[in-house]
């Protein structure tokens, strides 16, 4: 199989319609149109796209199936990773994509309108300065969890859905990070879901929250 074909991530998803099919082909060429002007995908990592970085952030969703409804903010989504493929995923969540530089949002708010993506929302900030709150956090290859978690803490709606928590895209050992963080957590282990290597080490962090109702 072409590793770079929408194939790739039907083979996993195969409920994505023709329309969100077209979108992640789209996504991919969009990718390659910005990378050519601005870096926001490491270029040496552009060949293998679809894998390491589309269906990476769709690994997100073999852990939880966000909710019509519910609303997810993407902390330092850089070229609106992993948002913009779960956007696409899950057409009737809200997400909120955020990043401290603004010429990497530029480039998301024009992906998004180009996929007609009505389900986003890309503001160019800080995390810590984010008053909205929310039922998921999503993000990948930010900061440390200890760090990351100060940032985020209050973010959380106080009235939400089970799954509520923070999902967080990680590779290798994070023993240390984990203990450092001292957060109740669980680890899925994304090998067992995927069969490309890539995935040999990569996990989804999951920080559970507890709403009050
Ligand atoms: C290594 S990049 C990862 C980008 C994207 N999540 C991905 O996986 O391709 C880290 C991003 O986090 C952003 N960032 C770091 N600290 C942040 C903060 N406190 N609030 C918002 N964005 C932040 C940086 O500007 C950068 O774009």
């Amino acid at each position: 199989m072409n590793l770079n074909s929408v194939e790739i991530l039907t083979q996993y998803f195969p409920d994505l319609t023709p329309e969100q099919q077209q979108q992640f082909a789209r996504l991919q060429e969009l990718y390659g149109e910005w990378n050519a002007k601005i870096n926001v995908i490491s270029r040496k990592d552009m060949d293998n796209l679809m894998v390491n970085h589309i269906l990476h952030s769709l690994a997100i969703a073999k852990v939880v199936r966000f909710p019509a409804g519910t609303s997810v903010m993407d902390v330092g989504t850089g070229g609106g990773l992993p948002g913009l493929p779960l956007a696409i995923l899950f057409p009737e969540v809200k997400f909120h994509l955020v990043d401290s530089i603004g010429k990497k949002i530029h480039v998301v708010q024009e992906i998004a309108q180009e996929l007609r993506l009505h389900n986003v929302k890309a503001s160019h900030t800080r995390a810590e300065q984010v008053s909205e709150k929310y039922d998921f956090i999503v993000s990948r290859a930010v900061a440390r969890l200890a760090t990351f978690y100060q940032w985020i803490q209050f973010s959380f709606k106080k009235e939400s859905v089970p799954e509520q928590g923070l999902y967080y895209l990680k590779g290798g050992d994070l023993d240390e990070e984990l203990a450092e963080a001292g957060l109740v957590h669980e680890v899925y282990d994304l090998n067992t879901y995927f069969k490309e290597e890539f995935f040999e080490t990569k996990k989804v962090v999951y920080i559970p929250q507890h709403p009050t109702a």
